[in-house]
């Protein structure tokens, strides 16, 4: 899924802190065992996540889209002593794994797994504000989950949206549907005057969002 030069995409990755060891199990087990390995985040992305939430210094992370964890853990890195990050996943399949390597990250008393569709789980978060918010889930309601959000975010607070260059297909000849929501996706987010933005080509594009 990178968009950038091999050659460049293999510098960038001898040239960034480590893969801590629980994160690299994480990444290999969900290579070996889970189907479209390929969607987890990984050890590039992950130091930007971990690097993002270090800087922000999160009480309160969400995140839309567990996957295997591995993104959960890099975000909660940054956590304060008393911070939590609850993450959405939609299939069951995967709690018991989810679970096991929040376990083996020693995060169990910082990340709340909730298991089940995103929407109305945002919808029950009422009494708080999150200083930063992943979308990393269906892509068809990125925009959905970025509405749905905005208002739950302290300002200062960041929302990042993984996927935005699609391949590169946005910013080609593509017509194709999903093609079609990521443009309209990154059109309306760049005249939104509620938010700063900038889209890093880092992996499949990571959209920056700054609550003003
Ligand atoms: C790209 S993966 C997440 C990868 C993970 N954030 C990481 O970087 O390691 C997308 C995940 O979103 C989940 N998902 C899809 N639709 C969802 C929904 N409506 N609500 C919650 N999770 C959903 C999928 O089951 C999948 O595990």
């Amino acid at each position: 899924m990178e968009i950038l030069d091999p050659k460049l995409q293999a510098y960038l990755e001898a040239h960034v802190d480590a893969e801590p060891e629980v994160l690299k199990n994480i990444n290999r087990e969900t290579h070996v065992k889970v189907l479209k390995a390929n969607m987890l985040s990984g050890h590039y992305q992950g130091r930007l996540l971990s690097m993002l939430s270090k800087m922000v210094q999160p009480e309160r992370i969400l995140e839309i889209g567990a996957f295997t964890g591995y993104s959960a853990i890099c975000l909660a890195e940054g956590l304060t002593e008393n911070g939590v990050l609850d993450t959405i996943e939609v299939n069951p399949e995967m709690e018991s794994m989810l679970r096991r390597n929040f376990e083996a990250a020693g995060m169990t008393d910082k990340i709340r797994l909730h298991i089940g569709d995103a929407m109305p789980k945002i919808l029950e978060f009422t009494e708080s504000l999150f200083n930063i918010v992943f979308i990393d889930a269906d892509k068809k309601n990125n925009l959905n989950y970025f509405e749905s959000v905005i208002d739950k975010v302290k300002p200062g607070g960041l929302i990042i949206i993984d996927n935005v260059l699609w391949k590169g297909k946005v910013y080609g000849d593509a017509k194709d549907a999903d093609t079609e929501l990521f443009r309209k996706l990154n059109d309306q987010i760049t005249v939104d005057t509620r938010v700063e933005k900038i889209i890093l080509p880092v992996r499949d594009g990571v959209l920056i969002i700054r609550k003003i």
